[in-house]
């Protein structure tokens, strides 16, 4: 856990880039620092491990007060990673990960060893251990950034922009492996951006800072897109919140409604649409009414799936919207079909999930 308590930082130029700033990120979350260019965001991070010291305030890392610690055995428990991922050039991608734990003791085979483990972690190829940073594309890099931040197993993990560097695909793959990466780590993370919907999709909390250094609102993210506190982080949030909030809504009382299902060799149906199954009883794609039998190139590609129990509103309403017969294909845990959910349905169970998630 780490704790701010009226926490300033007052550079010698006057500039006030963090002021008053009182936030808990909590044990084993995501706690994303987000708002526009200089709002401080950067500031607060570097004050975690020490980089910045704060001019007036409490910090406490796991208990430890921050300003009291040795700023070296303060790191020793504090990954950091860092835009463009900040490796050596001159070593190769194992020797990059292989540092911290050969310069607290660990001998260089072993070390070397763990940095093999953890290149597969972070799903690098292992055959690109000898490598030079030079060599390796953006997202590569990022990812032994991750790997050698993750080195000496540290509780706490800061990540300032890790992913800003990187197109937008091979962004959003680092930010499914990062939140993979998390649910078996279960590190203290606090990841600063300036991309909202990065600080919504891996944010467990989200703490949104206005320029001059002050926390507008710190909540979770289906929070801050149903509930921002003023205009600043409404316009912040950005369009299309209210859909987007939907993501944060579960429900397990959207009535699912029978759906007719085909296989391959069955004659197509009479009338609308049908699902065609595979053997197993997942959905293959939608075939629609007409004379003869299904076959494999006349089946139309299905829309996104509904997983019932562990899917979102906007997964159900995405699944109604994007299939061809504006029924949205149902699927349990194992993907077979068990049912179909139509835009109506998932807008009936709305209140009844607001009310939920309120709770
Ligand atoms: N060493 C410094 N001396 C004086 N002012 C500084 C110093 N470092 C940062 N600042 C100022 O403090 C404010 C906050 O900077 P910070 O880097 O924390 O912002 P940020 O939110 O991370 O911005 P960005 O998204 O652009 O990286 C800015 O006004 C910045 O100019």
């Amino acid at each position: 856990m780490i704790e701010f308590r009226g926490v300033t930082k007052r550079f010698p130029d006057g500039t006030v880039a963090v002021d008053e700033l009182d936030l808990v990120a909590e044990q084993g979350r995501i706690t994303v620092f987000v708002g526009p260019s200089g709002c401080g965001k950067t500031t607060s991070l570097r004050m975690i491990n020490r980089m910045v010291e704060p001019t007036s305030g409490e910090l406490r890392v796991d208990g430890q007060d921050v300003l009291a610690a040795d700023p070296a055995e303060l790191r020793r428990g504090i990954g950091y990673v860092i835009q463009q991922a900040g490796l050596f050039p001159h070593r190769t991608v194992v020797d990059n990960i292989a540092t911290v734990p050969m310069l607290l003791g660990t001998g260089r085979r072993a070390a070397r060893d763990l940095a093999m483990e953890l290149m597969e972690t972070v799903g690098l190829d292992t055959a690109m251990a000898s490598r030079y940073p030079s060599q390796l594309s953006g997202g590569q890099q990022q990812r032994v950034g991750v790997a050698r931040a993750l080195a000496a197993d540290p509780p706490v993990l800061l990540m300032d922009e890790p992913f800003s560097a990187v197109d937008p695909v091979v962004r959003e793959s680092l930010q499914e492996e990062l939140l993979r990466l998390q649910s078996e780590l279960g590190k203290t993370i606090v990841f600063v951006t300036h991309d909202i919907d990065e600080a919504i999709k891996l944010g467990d909390r989200v703490a949104v800072f206005r320029v001059g250094g002050k926390l507008a609102q710190y909540d979770e993210p289906g929070v801050l897109l149903s509930r921002p506190v003023d205009d600043f982080v409404d316009s912040f949030v950005g369009r299309d919140r209210g859909y987007r909030g939907l993501g944060f809504l579960t429900s397990a009382t959207i009535p699912l409604g029978s759906l007719e299902t085909l296989s391959v060799g069955d004659r197509r149906p009479d009338s609308g649409w049908a699902v065609v199954l595979d053997d197993t009883g997942r959905p293959l794609g939608w075939v629609e009414a007409g004379d003869g039998v299904v076959t494999e190139d006349g089946i139309v590609p299905g829309g996104s799936l509904y997983a019932v129990g562990s899917g979102s509103l906007r997964g159900a309403l995405d699944a109604a919207l994007s299939s061809p017969s504006g029924q949205g294909v149902a699927v349990d845990a194992d993907g077979r079909v068990a049912g179909s959910v139509t835009a109506d349905a998932v807008l009936a169970a709305l209140p009844a999930a607001r009310d939920d998630s309120a709770a």
